[in-house]
């Protein structure tokens, strides 16, 4: 079923990251084409729509992790068109996977050790005084607490279940500090109980954060998200509330036959 407990969209803050006319095609097809997006600051932004819709690739083409056919990037108004997608993580515009392999026979704690190292380059400058490393340990605890492991940290990470695996990748994306998350399918293989763990986690990590994900799960997409983005065959089909777009005849339309995705 298509309901939401949400009103109007929430624009709590400027534009932070825009798409103007992005369009990618391969070898002729348009996978996306001419697609505007405006993700404004502090929000919680779905893209959703149907299998081959262009979610993944307008995420790919965002993170600059595929260079665009046409069309521009804006992030904090500036043109990242020609950004490399290392450099734009550093800028703050961080995808979830981008360094969050979770390395299963390190603890849990030195997992995020590790990835606090990355942007402070600290892995070469191996001369640095302890103190300086240790003081990693109480960032990492940090980031621990916020997704609910710290009495997890000294277990192996190969040792956690699936979604706790998945909130560890939270915390090691959340080391880079992003100041906009953008999580490719945050619920996919989760079970119930996970899924309402993970959709607190997520709320609780936007906070001061704006966040973009790909979600197939519209249940979720319905509570946590004040934006949703509806894409189909590469274009834009509606945007609004979640009770403005599932109310949209077009996007039923897209979506029937896939209600099964709506948990
Ligand atoms: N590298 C590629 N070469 C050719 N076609 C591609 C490539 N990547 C994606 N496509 C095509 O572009 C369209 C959009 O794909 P995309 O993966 O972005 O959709 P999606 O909405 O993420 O789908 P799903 O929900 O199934 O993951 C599809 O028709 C797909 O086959």
């Amino acid at each position: 079923m298509l309901s939401s407990p949400t009103g109007s969209a929430e624009r709590t803050g400027d534009v932070i990251l825009a798409a103007e006319g992005l369009t990618k095609e391969f070898r002729g097809f348009a996978a996306v084409r001419d697609v505007n997006l405006k993700v404004h600051a502090g929000s919680i932004h779905a893209l959703i729509g149907p299998n081959g819709a262009g979610k993944t690739t307008v995420f790919n083409l965002l993170t600059r992790f595929m260079p665009a056919t046409r069309g521009r990037i804006l992030y904090r108004g500036q043109d990242i068109g020609r950004t490399g997608p290392a450099k734009v993580a550093r800028q703050g515009l961080v995808r979830s996977f981008q360094i969050s392999a979770v390395f299963p026979h390190l603890t849990v704690l030195d997992n995020v050790r590790v990835a606090l190292q990355r942007p402070r380059h600290l892995a070469t400058q191996w001369w640095r005084p302890l103190s300086t490393l240790r003081s990693l340990d109480d960032r990492a605890m940090e980031l621990l607490t916020a997704v609910q492991l710290a009495d997890k940290a000294d277990l192996t990470a190969g040792e956690l279940s699936y979604g706790r695996k998945r909130a560890l990748e939270l915390a090691t994306t959340l080391a880079l500090d992003p100041q906009v998350l953008l999580l490719d399918e945050p619920m996919a293989g989760m079970g119930h109980e996970d899924i309402h763990h993970v959709a607190d986690l997520i709320r609780q990590v936007a906070k001061g954060r704006t966040v973009l994900m790909v979600e197939h799960n519209l249940n979720v997409v319905s509570q946590l998200c004040d934006t949703i983005t509806v894409l189909a065959r590469g274009e834009i089909l509606a945007e609004g509330t979640y009770t403005q777009v599932s109310a949209d005849p077009q996007v039923r339309e897209a979506y029937m036959g896939s209600e099964d995705d709506d948990d």
